[in-house]
């Protein structure tokens, strides 16, 4: 970190994107040591607690600590910066595969190398961002990366690229038996798609997605396609389209309004200078490249690995996180002592099954939040020696080198499983509200207590069954394991 960018750097530096807590920024200049990259700038809440999705810039609690205890650089860390850091290249990076991993390294900035940035992006950045959130100019500090929506300058292929992010979500229905005979529909409706609901109730999108995350995780061709098109057609914040670097369709900085058709014609037509297709040809056919990768690269199926270390739900992990935090359960405070019965296995768990339990649990809820980056350049002609991986188009006889990288991979707090507790519930709730389900069972049974599990058989079943404990069935009988997949070969060293 010797470099530090000041205040005349800042204008080689312009709007990129945004998400919850970062800014990106993208290099526009001419020195080697930038071109090609992204800076990822911190961002503060503009009014103290009003932000949740912005850092908690507070190094890890003692209790993380415990947690990532066998990360031993990221424990050492005093920053939480530096430890987000270290937890992709430690933590994620061995479980998603390091091809696909860039976890960046640290450049030191001044604050008016940051106040200068803030000063020329706000104007791009969606406004209800710029309401809540502006450049942490207390953070000396920025993460350069890779610009994953293009390819270097490596004198192969064509110069022109065209690059798909895609933010994935939750690609799998939980089985967890500690889902409650209430919230019992999460085993057959996706999170992604009852969360719409409460999304559209309280405005933040104005039209339910169409996409469903289990198309894209199906490695079914026809299934994946249409998980593309859909996403396409609503992408809201789950789909963008990048020309060399410049976004073509899809929000800058947040969610976006549906494709509209001359939305959809923006697009066809600049693809034309990438994808040779006839008229109205060319978006087909980016679907059908980003499809080929996917399935080609498989590295949908490796983080579906990675989300599924979440096999307790957070309705059994938010038992584990009381054990760690050494407090009362406040779920099971509320629960009668039957219904708090459900529970006991994982209340009398080890410390070491609980911190385990939260490790997985936290790993997953980055993998379920991350983003895919997947850029694609027409090969040259007679060019056999390019060190990428090639989708071919049948239809244009165009063969396109690919590179996937996944974005995104921030270690989630655990200060906020009471968080996620509590947002699953209004989840489920406001999803059934809408959607008029009523489970027809009294508000007691409805409260709490876990569903009597049916795994292989029907949902209804499960809906309408007694409750029943079902202890000597539950994940709890097997805590240790299984271990965290070792998806790259050997023990994962964290
Ligand atoms: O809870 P979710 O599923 O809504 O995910 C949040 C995302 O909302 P989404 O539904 O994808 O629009 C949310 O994205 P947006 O701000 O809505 O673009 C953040 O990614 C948030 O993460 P963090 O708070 O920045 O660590 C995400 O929070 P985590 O749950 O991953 O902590
Ligand atoms: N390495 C990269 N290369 C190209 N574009 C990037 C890169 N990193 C981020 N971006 C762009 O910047 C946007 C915001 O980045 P990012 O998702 O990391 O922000 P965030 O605030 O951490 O998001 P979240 O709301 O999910 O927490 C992305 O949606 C993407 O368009
Ligand atoms: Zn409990």
């Amino acid at each position: 970190m010797e470099l530090t960018l000041t205040e005349q750097d800042a204008a080689h530096w312009v709007y990129r994107g945004e998400g919850a807590a970062n800014i990106v920024v993208s290099y526009t200049g001419s020195s080697p040591s930038f071109i090609g990259k992204v800076m990822r700038i911190r961002k503060s809440p503009r009014k103290a607690s009003t932000l949740p999705g912005v850092r908690n810039t507070i190094a890890l609690s003692s209790h993380e600590r415990l947690i990532w205890q066998e990360v031993h650089k990221l424990i050492s860390s005093s920053d939480k910066e530096i430890a987000g850091q270290l937890y992709v290249d430690h933590v994620m990076k061995p479980l998603l595969g390091s091809k696909y991993v860039d976890a960046g390294t640290h450049i030191l900035v001044t604050k008016e190398f940051l106040k200068t940035v803030e000063k020329n992006v706000d104007s791009q950045r969606p406004a209800w961002r710029v309401d809540v959130s502006q450049v942490d100019k207390q953070c000396d500090f920025a993460l350069l990366m890779s610009d994953h929506s293009i390819f270097p300058h490596d004198g192969q292929g064509s110069s022109h690229s065209i690059s798909v992010e895609i933010k994935p979500k939750c690609g799998f229905l939980p089985l967890s038996t500690f889902i409650s005979e209430g919230t019992a529909i999460k085993k057959k409706i996706t999170r992604f798609e009852m969360h719409q609901a409460l999304k559209l109730q309280r405005g933040e999108i104005s039209q339910r997605s169409v996409y469903n995350p289990l198309d894209l995780f199906s490695e079914s061709k026809e299934r994946v396609h249409k998980a593309i098109k859909n996403l396409f057609t609503t992408p809201q914040n789950n789909f963008r389209v990048f020309l060399n670097g410049s976004l073509t369709l899809g929000g800058l900085g947040g969610g976006a309004e549906s494709t509209d058709a001359c939305m959809a014609k923006v697009l066809e037509d600049e693809l034309h200078s990438v994808i040779q297709a006839g008229d109205g040809q060319c978006t087909e056919n980016l679907f059908t490249l980003v499809t080929e990768a996917v399935q080609k690269s498989g590295v949908l199926n490796q983080l579906l690995e990675v989300q599924k270390l979440d096999r307790f739900d957070v309705e059994g992990a938010i038992h584990a996180y009381y054990n760690i935090i050494f407090q009362q359960c406040k779920v099971c405070k509320e629960l009668n002592k039957e219904q708090a019965k459900a529970y006991t296995s994982l209340h009398s768990a080890s410390l070491e099954e609980s911190l385990r339990i939260i490790k997985d649990y936290l790993i997953a809820a980055t993998a379920k939040d991350c983003s895919l980056m997947i850029c694609f350049r027409p090969r040259k002609e007679n060019d056999s020696g390019s060190s990428y991986n090639t989708v071919y188009l049948e239809s244009t006889k165009q063969a396109f080198d690919y590179k996937v990288h996944f974005i995104d991979l921030d270690l989630k707090r655990l200060n906020k499983v009471e968080e996620y507790y509590e947002l699953d519930k209004k989840i489920v709730s406001c999803y059934k509200q809408m959607n008029k389900i009523d489970d027809g069972r009294n508000e007691d049974a409805k409260l709490q207590g876990p569903e009597v599990t049916n795994q292989q058989g029907s949902e209804a079943a499960n809906l309408q069954g007694p409750k029943v404990a079902n202890l000597q069935g539950s994940e709890v009988t097997n805590l240790q394991g299984p271990k965290v997949p070792n998806l790259q070969g050997p023990e994962v060293a964290y």
